[in-house]
């Protein structure tokens, strides 16, 4: 365990040579980052990647098979989870929401609820609520116990693109006024928040890391989507030095072919942030999004969506 002190820049939570076995299968393996208060850390990765395993790791929900996770003694952690299990046939208010599970003093809802700009729903019913503000609603939840460590699993989910930028404008703003760490996931393998310090690129194990390049430099980016924008969300442009198949096995930059990878092979570059791969190129114009909401009140998974951007790539 960390040993605990109250300052900026302390670290959190931090993994080391992480592995989750499940079923025979080795859901991620030689996973390593680390969070410290202040600090914004994104996961990135395609679909199965191991995000969501990964950050449950950090966080202790799930019990890593191999490597070792060392949390802060006494660390508070505010999850907004990817999926919730919400009878959406039963009515539930915002308020309701905030304290389903565990009380929590009127004057503390009422601060969370305003930092999170919907303290004027509080009498609204959760069901009725946007992606966007259904989003501010978990994260208000997740921030009224006043968390060191704020895990925020696709928080830009079923979001459009303003929306988008005014989470992420959320997010930083948290991070200001209470200086927890944040662990964010997101689907984008491409644009991240800018005030992301670390960029983790996860495919079962770290493909990569880095900082995420500030697009706020590109005129040409202003130029498309505004300075509002420029300052909110960053490219994070990497290189991967292998493919991984359909079928699991890996190809690597020689044309070999082999059942895994781990970063133990040594063929992973990481810190590199060169865009050389053509497969990762991503389309910015009108953002490449596309939102295609999932009614929530027939599904578990709250105001999901399909993100299908030009460019996708092909994750190596
Ligand atoms: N308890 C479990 N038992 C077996 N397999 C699991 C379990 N939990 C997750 N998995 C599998 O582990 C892999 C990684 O899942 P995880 O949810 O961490 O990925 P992710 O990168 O967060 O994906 P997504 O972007 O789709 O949310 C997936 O193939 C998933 O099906």
């Amino acid at each position: 365990m960390l040993s605990p002190a109250n300052k900026r820049g302390e670290q959190l939570v931090s993994l080391e040579d992480v592995g989750v076995l499940r079923g025979g299968r080795w859901l991620v393996r030689g996973v390593d980052f680390s969070v410290s208060r202040g600090e914004i850390v994104t996961l990135i990765g395609p679909n199965g990647s191991g995000k969501s395993t990964s950050a449950k790791a950090a966080i202790g929900v799930l019990k890593p098979d191999e490597g070792r996770v060392e949390r802060l003694v006494g660390l508070k952690v505010g999850y907004v989870p990817q999926k919730l299990s919400i009878d959406w046939t039963l009515p539930l208010t915002v308020r309701r929401l905030m304290t389903l599970t565990g009380p929590l003093p009127e004057r503390e809802m009422h601060a969370a609820l305003e930092a999170a700009g919907i303290a004027h729903m509080r009498d609204a019913e959760v069901q009725h609520l946007s992606g966007g503000e259904f989003q501010r609603a978990l994260m208000a939840r997740a921030i009224a116990r006043k968390p060191d460590l704020l895990v925020l699993d696709e928080p830009v989910q079923g979001v459009d693109f303003s929306g988008e930028i005014a989470l992420y404008d959320l997010i930083k703003s948290i991070r200001n006024a209470s200086g927890c760490g944040i662990l964010l996931i997101s689907h984008d393998l491409h644009v991240v928040m800018a005030e992301t310090d670390t960029v983790i690129c996860l495919n079962g194990h770290v493909c990569c890391r880095g900082t995420p390049e500030t697009v706020s430099r590109s005129p040409e980016y202003v130029r498309l989507f505004g300075s509002r924008a420029a300052q909110t969300l960053a490219v994070y442009s990497h290189h991967h030095d292998h493919t991984h198949l359909p079928d699991g096995r890996v190809r690597h930059a020689d044309g070999s072919v082999t059942d895994y990878c781990h970063p133990e092979d040594g063929h992973h570059v990481h810190g590199t942030h060169e865009h050389t791969q053509g497969t990762h190129e991503h389309a910015h114009a009108g953002h490449g999004h596309a939102h295609a909401h999932d009614d929530h009140h027939a599904h578990d998974h709250a105001h999901g969506h399909a993100h299908s951007r030009s460019g996708e790539s092909r994750h190596a």
